[in-house]
């Protein structure tokens, strides 16, 4: 029988999605479910890793069933990820032993800085290419080893597994079978070496972490193992895994060397791909691991804003002055400018090209006359002040001035954001007609690896263009809201440091 879709599990920060997609790339079938996050301190963020795989499983019955399809239509199943975030659980059980430490989560920040005042940073960086932060995940296992009563001895004994979220997926969808990993998701561990790819024996060592609980490394469009007929009604390759980003990168098509994407989700993500060549940032940029067209492990310049999309929400569910994200773009259309108000949405530090884990957020600016619409206004442009920054400190790395800017991801639905991202880069900015690029890149590396589709040059001819913005500011307003910007950031550094 013909397989008719590719299954793609984009598990993000705030959400778990299934998608279904054709050969043309075309989205059959979505279903999404949002779960709880939880802060139980100040600067913690925490997820339950059964509601991630709860919610992951009943939206990917959901899609299917929406069009009333079965496992036997689905060619294989691609899986994108949040990255970083951290879980361990029980080889034998399969019980998570503490709750996911996420991404944004800065609990580990003092862990950072003794490893820094040591002397480990430059060689943090020169193996894994990153910079030492409580954002990626070693810190936050050693964390859990630490915390968790019996957990070191657990560790010890071999007992207990690490994953970041495509590691938990697969584990459950196997039913404890596959122990995996891919490159891209290794890659944010501070714990492996980018130039050897492997597992780094020194850095574990240091930070007390066994090798045994690491899972294996592999290509991001291979077939790790098949899904349990239990769970999906079928068996089905789980053919693709790469950490959201990446993924993106490759559904983009991004396939060159120098090649840019945006994608604005929770945070916001620039990579630029640049194919076998490891570059080393001079301007707070991260070298990360990214999926070459032929599915061969390559590398990426990437910029990481911890907070875009989620600045939204904030407005949304905690200041509660919207009621849905989309409600964003109506009131910032409301005034004719920010009103001298400017957010910089540092919740949870400030990410690239900054790296302050004390930055923390706020509002300035304010004058009796400033509005809700005025707020939204100012925290919708923060995210594209963010994505300035980043892409002014690839331009320096890469050399090269940047034309035209790929965007992608939630938030660059906002046709108000998009505009005025390009007025305040002064470049164009595209967006193509699928802004799912994330999932698309899932599906594109499991259908590669299965002969879903041939190869990269056939996946390349479903991009299309939806829309593409033009700037249009004058370049003395620019440099004036570009310059309050940058004084606005300045206020928050170093806030939390005690
Ligand atoms: N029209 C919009 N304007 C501004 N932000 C939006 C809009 N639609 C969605 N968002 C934001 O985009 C994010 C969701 O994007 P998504 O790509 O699904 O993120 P993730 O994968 O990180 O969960 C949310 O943080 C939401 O606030
Ligand atoms: O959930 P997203 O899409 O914002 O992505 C989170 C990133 O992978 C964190 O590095």
């Amino acid at each position: 029988m013909e397989k008719r879709y590719v299954m793609a599990l984009d598990q993000g920060t705030t959400s778990s999605r299934c998608i279904l997609f054709d050969r043309q790339g075309k989205i059959c079938s979505i279903a999404q479910r949002e779960f709880p996050q939880y802060y139980p301190h100040s600067g913690w963020v925490e997820h339950d890793p059964m509601e991630i795989w709860a919610t992951q499983i009943s939206v990917a019955t959901e899609a299917m069933s929406k069009i009333g399809a079965d496992a036997s239509d689905v060619a294989a199943i691609g899986i994108t990820n949040q990255r970083e975030t951290t879980v361990v659980w029980d080889k034998g059980t399969g019980e998570p032993v503490y709750r996911a430490i996420v991404w944004q989560c800065r609990r580990t920040a003092d862990k950072v800085d003794e490893l820094n005042r040591k002397g480990y940073g430059p060689l943090i960086r020169q193996k894994t290419g990153l910079i030492p932060d409580a954002y990626f995940s070693g810190t936050k296992i050693q964390w859990i080893l630490e915390h968790v009563p019996g957990a070191r001895q657990r560790a010890e004994r071999g007992e207990l597994l690490f994953g970041t979220v495509d590691t938990w997926l697969i584990w459950n969808l196997t039913k404890g079978k596959v122990h995996v990993t891919d490159y891209t998701n290794a890659s944010r561990t501070m714990l492996y070496d980018i130039h050897k790819k492997q597992w780094d024996e020194e850095l574990l060592q240091l930070l007390e972490i066994p090798i045994s609980m690491m899972p294996q490394v592999k290509p991001s469009s291979c077939i790790y193992g098949y899904s349990s007929e239990k769970i999906m009604g079928g068996k089905i390759p789980i053919a693709g895994a790469a950490g959201d980003q990446q993924s993106a990168l490759f559904g983009q098509c991004c396939f060159n060397s120098g090649d840019v994407k945006n994608t604005y989700g929770t945070g916001c993500f620039l990579l630029m791909n640049t194919a076998d060549q490891a570059v080393s940032s001079q301007s707070g940029l991260l070298t990360t691991m990214a999926v070459q067209p032929d599915g061969s492990p390559g590398y990426a310049l990437e910029g990481s804003v911890f907070v875009a999309g989620a600045a939204i929400q904030w407005l949304r569910d905690e200041i509660r002055i919207i009621e849905s994200a989309a409600e964003s773009e109506r009131y910032c259309r409301e005034v004719e400018d920010c009103g001298g108000v400017y957010v910089v949405p540092a919740f949870t530090g400030l990410g690239a090209p900054y790296w302050d884990q004390y930055a923390r957020g706020a509002v300035l600016g304010l004058t009796r006359g400033a509005s809700r619409a005025h707020l939204v206004r100012a925290t919708v442009e923060s995210l594209a002040y963010q994505v300035h920054d980043v892409i002014q400190a690839m331009e320096q790395d890469a050399g090269v001035r940047l034309n035209a800017l790929k965007v992608d991801g939630g938030a660059s639905a906002n046709d108000f954001l998009m505009q005025f991202q390009a007025d305040i880069l002064n470049s164009q900015v595209v967006r193509p007609s699928c802004i799912e690029t994330t999932a698309l890149g899932a599906a594109y590396l499991a259908g590669l690896a299965t002969g879903f589709w041939p190869d990269a040059v056939q996946v390349e001819k479903n991009w299309s263009q939806e829309k593409c913005f033009l700037p249009s500011m004058e370049e003395a307003k620019r440099v004036k809201l570009l310059r309050r910007w940058d004084k606005a950031v300045a206020c928050v550094r170093g806030w939390a440091e005690e």
